[in-house]
């Protein structure tokens, strides 16, 4: 991307903002004036009081107007077009201003639709590959008590699945409620594609993120399947001319399409949690996250959900995040974050974390059972590691 269409994308970021910050003003002062009104028709109010209410809508009225200009990206596509114009149309340069001139027209339609929408539907521009960007991140509960997560300085790239572990009170779930906006972290910054998290873009930044819970009984609103997956979609207010599609697709993601017409309640729990992840997938998240995802289920359970996180890894679509206290798990992660006491202590592959197996347990981690059977074989001359699941690891030792 040129720099200049970088700068438009970032602009188009910050132009959805101040739609929508612009637009809950207008909103507000048009109730205040339609309270007026009324109070002034029973005679509670003089009519002063109307009039400058009257008067404040107007204004914000007017700067609603001037916030709409969407001239900076109407410019940017005719730069780039004069740009397109001088090159040769054998060149190879025309190609590339060719992508940056489509790039310019794909910013300004957007920014005509945030104009229409107020800002509200549209999602926030990834200006950066690097999915998440936690900068010195400190919170605590209260005043005068530690820190519950102290000082984490992290950045993950799209596309990777991370394990979050750590023992009983170490911070992963206080951790987990900053990256989703339910915390604010007391210290620190947090980036998610680039866009820096503040208090007005927290519910646009929330777009980028799906999450599925522990408990699978307490994430079901619909009657059906079906309905289930729609609710998220209708609060996002999408189309119903494109919503049966989606459902499908999501559904057919976690292998659950049989099943559309169930009741949810019904569901055994690995089919339960594969449903909820269904209707985050449906709102084409690039971050998804797994609370302690299959902490509640049943082992047969918590291998399908597994299965359907590996294959959500292989695509690399999303960015994973799995908050778990399932050490076999992180056999399945490109990296792990160990947090001990509110600091992340360590971050690496599963190989580099699970290679300080005393430092693991000197922390009260467990050591995931193939990690444990590949320890004993080592211990007996066998030199066996890195093996994913039991399946590989017997093919490793049947390969001695
Ligand atoms: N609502 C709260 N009010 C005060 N302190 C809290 C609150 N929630 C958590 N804490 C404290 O913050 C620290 C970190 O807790 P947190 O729940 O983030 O850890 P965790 O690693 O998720 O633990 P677990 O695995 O048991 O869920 C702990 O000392 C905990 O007692």
């Amino acid at each position: 991307m040129s720099s200049t269409n970088l700068n438009a994308t970032e602009k188009l970021n910050e132009f959805r903002l101040k739609l929508n910050e612009h637009n809950d003003k207008l909103i507000r002062a048009s109730q205040k004036m339609i309270i007026a009104r009324s109070k002034f028709s029973r005679r509670e109010v003089e009519i002063d009081f109307v009039k400058s209410a009257e008067n404040e809508y107007k204004i914000i009225k007017k700067d609603f107007k001037e916030v709409s200009d969407n001239s900076f990206f109407f410019e940017n596509v005719k730069k780039a077009k004069e740009e397109l114009k001088k090159a040769s149309k054998n060149s190879k340069e025309y190609w590339k201003l060719f992508e940056e001139y489509k790039l310019a027209v794909f910013l300004y339609k957007e920014s005509k639709v945030a104009i229409k929408d107020r800002g509200h539907g549209g999602l926030l521009s990834k200006l950066s590959q690097t999915a998440l960007k936690l900068d010195k991140i400190k919170f605590r509960y209260r005043e005068g008590h530690p820190f519950a997560v102290n000082g984490v300085s992290v950045e993950i790239k799209h596309g990777d699945y991370i394990a979050i572990i750590g023992h009983n009170g170490s911070g992963k779930s206080t951790l987990s409620k900053i990256i989703i906006g339910v915390l604010q972290p007391t210290n620190g910054s947090i980036e998610v594609y680039g866009n820096k998290v503040t208090r007005n873009n927290i519910n646009m930044i929330r777009k980028f993120l799906g999450i599925v819970f522990q408990n699978p009984d307490n994430q079901f609103i619909g009657s059906t399947v079906r309905d289930d997956i729609a609710f998220g979609l209708e609060n996002r207010r999408i189309a119903p001319s494109k919503m049966a599609d989606i459902i499908v697709k999501s559904a057919k993601k976690v292998r659950m399409e049989e099943f559309l017409d169930h009741e949810p309640l019904m569901l055994s729990g690995g089919q339960k949690q594969r449903v909820a992840i269904a209707s985050a997938l449906a709102l084409s998240p690039d971050i998804l996250i797994f609370d302690e995802a299959t902490s509640m289920l049943d082992p047969k359970g918590k291998n399908e959900v597994k299965e359907i996180m590996v294959e959500l890894k292989n695509t690399r679509e999303k960015t994973i995040f799995s908050i778990t206290h399932d050490m076999d798990e992180i056999l399945n992660a490109d990296k792990v974050m160990v947090m001990n006491k509110g600091e992340l202590v360590k971050f690496g592959s599963p190989k580099e974390i699970l290679s300080e197996k005393e430092f693991l347990r000197s922390i009260h981690l467990d050591i995931p059972f193939v990690a444990q059977i590949e320890e004993a074989l080592q211990n007996e001359g066998l030199k066996i590691s890195g093996s994913a699941n039991l399946e590989e690891l017997v093919k490793n030792i049947c390969q001695k």
